[in-house]
């Protein structure tokens, strides 16, 4: 097994003629597409683009149909189970139903973040000890969340558990930050914080740029807080340009129905 990070030349992401089919849908066509380390990449596109397929494909939990994957120099498809969970582990994925467990204490949901590094034992004595408690807190203060440590989930509003979720990334220090429509419901001030601290999850270590695709539907956060836009168009790229040079006509090759 390689652990070693890529290095600065090598990609983090590599597609080569990627395809995914669902049944006779294709939801993703003939993709190429290299990220490199330290990218910050929206993706834009309308429902059913293609958007989340593609983030599913970057985490390593869904196999392409047709052509390669490859992700931190390793091809998920042909790792053993547990290889691919420890390649996981070096991935950080916010879903949009963000997978908090509700019925615990916050603390338990940002310790998740080190479960991959943890042993089987530790992970279930930590159920009843708790462990690192200092790095916890200290992960909860970086999102503004320090009050929170021992508030049960399920009383937090929705805003404060998407912080609940970026500690846990915090905690779990991955290479590769994916967010599937992480500021979809949120209001702009909030959407614009979220996103600036998912943007520094790779940066807590000197020289560690954070890598970072997220899918958006607001072109004006791909601009203000990505370096690179790509637009989905019917599981195809329709354009791949700097997040600066993002304009309107780009956003009608993907929003004008067909
Ligand atoms: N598990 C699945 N089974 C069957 N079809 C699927 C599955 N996942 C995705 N699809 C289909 O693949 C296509 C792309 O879906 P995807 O969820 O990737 O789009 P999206 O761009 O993320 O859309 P949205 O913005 O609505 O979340 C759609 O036609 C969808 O119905």
């Amino acid at each position: 097994m390689t652990t070693a990070p890529v290095g600065p030349e090598g990609p983090v992401v590599s597609l080569r003629g990627v395809g995914r089919r669902f049944g006779d849908r294709d939801a993703l066509v003939d993709l190429d597409l290299d990220v490199h380390r330290g990218e910050r990449v929206a993706l834009l596109g309308s429902s059913g683009a293609g958007k989340s397929t593609l983030l599913a494909l970057l985490n390593g939990s869904l196999p392409p149909s047709t052509g390669a994957v490859e992700l931190l120099g390793e091809r998920p498809d042909q790792l053993s189970a547990g290889a691919r969970r420890r390649l996981q582990t070096r991935i950080g994925t916010v879903h949009q139903r963000l997978d908090l467990v509700e019925q615990v204490r916050v603390f338990h949901n940002v310790n998740a973040g080190r479960l991959g590094r943890m042993s089987t034992l530790t992970v279930l004595r930590s159920l009843v000890w708790p462990v690192g408690m200092a790095e916890v807190r200290h992960v909860l203060e970086q999102v503004g969340m320090g009050w929170a440590v021992h508030e049960r989930t399920e009383r937090l509003s929705g805003g404060e558990r998407q912080r609940v979720a970026i500690a846990r990334l915090l905690l779990q220090r991955p290479e590769l930050v994916l967010a599937d429509e992480p500021v979809a419901s949120l209001d702009p001030a909030r959407a614009a914080e979220i996103l600036r601290l998912l943007t520094e999850v790779g940066e807590q270590d000197a020289g560690t740029a954070p890598t970072l695709v997220v899918s958006l539907h607001q072109p004006s956060l791909a601009r203000d807080h990505c370096t690179r836009a790509i637009g989905l168009r019917e599981g195809r790229i329709a354009f791949d340009v700097a997040a600066a040079d993002l304009g309107e006509h780009h956003l009608q090759e993907l929003y004008v129905l067909s």
